[in-house]
């Protein structure tokens, strides 16, 4: 493989290395919000700030933990994972904002996704449409297991993954490429929690790669209630979603250190 880079020893986007992360990362979407997230972890250093890649890394009992963006959508989230994973990381929690799709699904709620519908394009460069995007069984444990214990109000189940965040709220304004609306209804009548950008990739990829990775959402408000008159305010605020996965990582920690 060609090395772009241009540090030694640094990965070409994200800027780190081998011995600059730890073995469990935490991804949110946005860069901004890896800051909140480093307040979390015991001694958190700035590693990297490259494109849209920012990352911190730290401590969580004692053990070493990163945070890294990965911008919006499976190619920069594919990116992320690619790079984190050739500098040692081999556990991956995505947090991010989700609009929700179930009826029961409220403004404010934590989705745990199961499973991603594979409705964008870069899951479809690592595997036939066939294979499914599932997470890690033993991080989605994790992630339950920290919701229960934070007593947050919580769902489990299928997220829907796009390429086009305007497409979810806005069919109307695309005359061509409408599938995505056209599918919408089917996946609400399925039970499907929520949508999002990049968990279908990242779930692809880690099998690619061999490594684990969940997902665990904050739900901003929900076009399916709203449709119905349905109480629907907008929530920013995604501490809790954040907790979750911090503690799901200590979770994992003490599992891998052997006490369950
Ligand atoms: O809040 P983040 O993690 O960015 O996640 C969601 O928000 C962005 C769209 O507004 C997409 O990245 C989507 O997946
Ligand atoms: O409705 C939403 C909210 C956040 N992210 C999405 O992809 N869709």
């Amino acid at each position: 493989m060609i090395n772009y880079s241009e540090k030694e020893g640094k990965q070409y986007h994200i800027q780190v290395g081998k011995g600059d992360v730890g073995k469990y990362v935490i991804m949110p979407g946005d860069p901004k919000r890896c800051e909140l997230i480093a307040r979390y972890l015991d001694h958190p250093v700035l590693m990297a700030d490259s494109r849209e890649y920012v990352t911190y890394t730290g401590e969580l009992d004692g053990v070493k933990v990163s945070v890294t963006s990965t911008g919006i959508g499976g190619p920069s989230a594919s990116i992320a994972m690619e790079e984190l994973v050739m500098s040692g990381a081999d556990t991956f929690i995505r947090i991010g904002t989700s609009g929700g799709m179930d009826i029961d699904v409220k403004s404010g709620d934590i989705v745990i996704a199961n499973g991603a519908i594979r409705m964008e394009g870069t899951s479809k460069e690592y595997a036939p449409i066939e294979f499914p995007a599932v997470p890690d069984f033993d991080v989605t444990n994790a992630l339950v297991s920290a919701a229960k214990k934070l007593d947050q109000t919580y769902h489990v189940g299928v997220v829907q993954c796009k390429d086009s965040f305007y497409g979810q709220h806005s069919p109307e304004t695309k005359p061509v490429g409408y599938e995505l609306m056209n599918k919408w209804d089917a996946w609400v009548k399925l039970g499907c929690k929520a949508s999002e950008m990049e968990s279908a990739a990242l779930f692809i990829v880690a099998s690619y790669l061999k490594v684990r990775a969940g997902s665990v959402f904050l739900v901003l408000a929900n076009q399916e209630r709203a449709k119905q008159g349905l109480d629907n305010p907008v929530v920013h605020d995604t501490d809790a979603a954040i907790r979750v996965a911090v503690e799901a990582v200590r979770e994992l920690i003490k599992q891998d250190l052997g006490g369950k």
